[in-house]
C-alpha cells in the first residue's frame, strides 16, 4: 500500500487546448507541469478551481488526457443496491434532510431480516454489492452492525458488503466499548468488504462547525479511515461541496486525501458529491448558503481532483444521483472514469429534494458511456472487471464543456 501506481498509457500527448493564445500563462504553466508528472500544489489547485473560458477548456482537456494515460478509455459502473436501514438520527447535520426523529411518521427502521431480504433481491437482479448506510439511531446496540454483516454473508457469501461510514463506525465502536481498530477488525472478520468514505463533507474544522452540531471531527474521520486502511479494509473518499465552502477548502480537502493515500493506498476512488439544497435546514434557515455547486464548479471539481490525485487515486467517480444523468455524462470528458452504481434505491438525495430518481439501469449507464465515445465496463467494488460491453463505441465524442 502507499506506492504510486504505474500509468497504463504512458504515451505523451499535449492537448491542443493548451496552445490556444487565449490561455493565460499561469494556467498553461500549471497544466504543462502537471502533464509532465509534477504534483499539483494546493495553491495552484485554488487557481484552477476559478478558471473560465479558454483556461477552463485547457483544464478539462488536461484532466481528460491524464485520465486517458492513467486508466484508458474504459468507463466503469457497478450494480449495487443502497440499503438505508434507518433514517432515525439525532446528530443534527444541517445539510441533511434524511434524518428523522423516532416518532416522525416518516421514521424507518429495517430489521436484519428486511436488510437480508433486500440484499437477496439485489443479488437476484445482478448486484455484486450492497451499499449500506444509515442514521445513528440511539437504540441500535453495538452488535447490530456485525449481526447485519454476518446475516447477509450467511445468505449471500459472494455479495460484497460496502457499508458503514466513519460516523457509523464511531457510533458502533462507542456502543460496543471497543477501539475503532477492534470494532473494524471484527466487522472485517464478519465479512465487511469496504467502507464508504462519506461523513467527510468538508474536512475543515471551521466549516464543519457551521454544517453540523456534533459530526465527527476531521481528525476522527482521518483516524477511522486510516485505521480501516491499516486493517486491509478499502474505503472510498468523498467531498460534499457547494454550500458555505470554497476553492481553498476544496484544495486542502483533496490534498489531505492525497496525503492519506500516500501513507495507506486504501482509497479505491474519489466521489465528489454536490450539495442538494432544496429541502435542507442549512439552505432554508441560513443566509448566504449556496444552492449547491454551479455547473462550472462541478466540472472544475472533477477535473482538478483528477489532476491533484494523479498517480495516487486512479478512479474519479461522477454521482448521477447528485448531478443528473446529463451532467454526469459530461463529467466523462472532464477527468471522470466511473459512473458509480445503479443504486436501485436512493433516500438521501431524494429527502433533500433531489430529482434524479432512485435507479439507473445498467443499459442506461452503458449507453451514457458509449455516447461519450468510451467503452462501458461493469466492475465490482474493487474495480475488477465483471462484464464488458462489446458494441462499437459511437464516434460522436461530445465537444468542449464550457
Ligand atoms: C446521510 S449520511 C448516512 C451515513 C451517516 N449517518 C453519516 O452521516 O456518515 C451519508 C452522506 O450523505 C451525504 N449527504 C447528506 N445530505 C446531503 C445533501 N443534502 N446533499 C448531498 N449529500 C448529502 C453526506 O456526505 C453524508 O455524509
Ligand atoms: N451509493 C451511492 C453512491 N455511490 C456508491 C457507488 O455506487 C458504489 O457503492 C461505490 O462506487 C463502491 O465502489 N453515490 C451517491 O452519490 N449516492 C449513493 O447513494
Ligand atoms: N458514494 C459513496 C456512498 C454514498 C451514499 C449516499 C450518498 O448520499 C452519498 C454517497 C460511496 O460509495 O462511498
Ligand atoms: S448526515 Fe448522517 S449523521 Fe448527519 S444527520 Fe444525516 S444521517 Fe445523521
Amino acid at each position: 500500500m502507499g506506492t504510486k501506481t504505474t500509468p497504463l498509457h504512458p504515451i505523451e500527448r499535449l492537448p491542443a487546448e493548451l496552445s490556444r493564445p487565449e490561455v493565460t500563462a499561469r494556467t498553461r504553466n500549471i497544466l504543462r507541469a502537471t502533464l509532465a508528472g509534477q504534483e499539483l500544489s494546493e495553491t495552484d489547485a485554488v487557481h484552477l478551481f476559478q478558471v473560465d473560458g479558454a483556461d477552463l477548456d485547457a483544464l478539462t482537456a488536461t484532466a481528460d488526457e491524464i485520465r486517458r494515460r492513467r486508466v484508458g478509455d474504459d468507463a466503469t459502473f457497478v450494480i449495487t443496491r443502497n440499503i438505508n436501514y434507518t433514517n432515525v438520527c439525532y446528530m443534527g447535520c444541517r445539510f441533511c434532510n434524511f434524518a428523522k426523529r423516532k416518532d416522525d411518521p416518516e421514521a424507518e427502521f429495517f430489521d436484519i431480516d428486511e436488510v437480508v431480504r433486500r440484499a437477496q433481491e439485489a443479488w437476484d437482479r445482478g448486484a455484486t454489492e450492497v451499499c449500506i448506510q444509515g442514521g445513528l439511531h440511539p437504540n441500535i446496540p453495538g452488535h447490530f452492525y456485525r449481526d447485519m454483516v454476518k446475516a447477509i454473508k450467511r445468505a449471500l457469501p459472494d455479495m460484497h458488503i460496502h457499508a458503514f461510514s466513519p460516523f457509523e463506525i464511531w457510533f458502533g465502536a462507542q456502543k460496543s466499548r471497543l477501539s475503532y481498530r477492534d470494532f473494524i477488525r471484527d466487522l472485517v472478520d464478519c465479512g465487511l468488504g469496504s467502507m464508504p468514505g462519506t461523513a467527510a463533507e468538508i474536512l475543515d474544522t471551521e466549516v464543519r462547525k457551521q454544517l453540523t452540531r456534533d459530526k465527527l471531527t476531521t481528525e476522527q474521520w482521518v483516524e477511522i479511515i486510516t485505521t480501516a486502511h491499516e486493517e486491509g479494509l478499502p474505503t472510498t473518499s468523498t467531498i460534499m461541496y457547494g454550500h458555505i465552502d470554497g476553492p481553498e477548502h476544496w484544495a486542502a480537502h483533496i490534498a489531505l486525501l492525497r496525503d492519506i493515500q500516500k501513507r495507506t493506498g486504501g482509497f479505491t476512488e474519489f466521489v465528489p458529491l454536490g450539495f442538494i439544497h432544496y429541502k435542507t435546514p442549512l439552505f432554508l434557515e441560513h443566509e448566504g448558503v449556496r444552492p449547491g455547486p454551479t455547473r462550472l464548479e462541478h466540472i472544475r471539481m472533477h477535473a482538478v481532483a483528477r489532476l491533484m490525485l494523479n498517480g495516487w487515486i486512479d478512479n474519479i467517480q461522477a454521482s448521477w444521483v447528485k448531478l443528473g444523468p446529463d451532467l454526469a455524462r459530461q463529467m466523462l470528458a472532464a477527468g471522470v472514469n466511473d459512473m458509480g452504481g445503479t443504486l436501485m434505491n436512493e433516500s438521501i438525495s431524494r429527502a433533500a429534494g433531489g430529482e434524479h430518481g432512485q435507479e439507473m439501469l445498467p443499459e442506461a449507464l452503458a449507453s451514457m458511456i458509449r455516447e461519450m465515445g468510451r467503452r462501458p465496463v461493469r466492475r465490482n467494488t474493487l474495480y475488477e472487471t465483471v462484464e464488458t460491453f462489446d458494441e462499437p463505441a459511437l464516434l460522436s465524442v461530445a465537444g468542449g464543456l464550457s
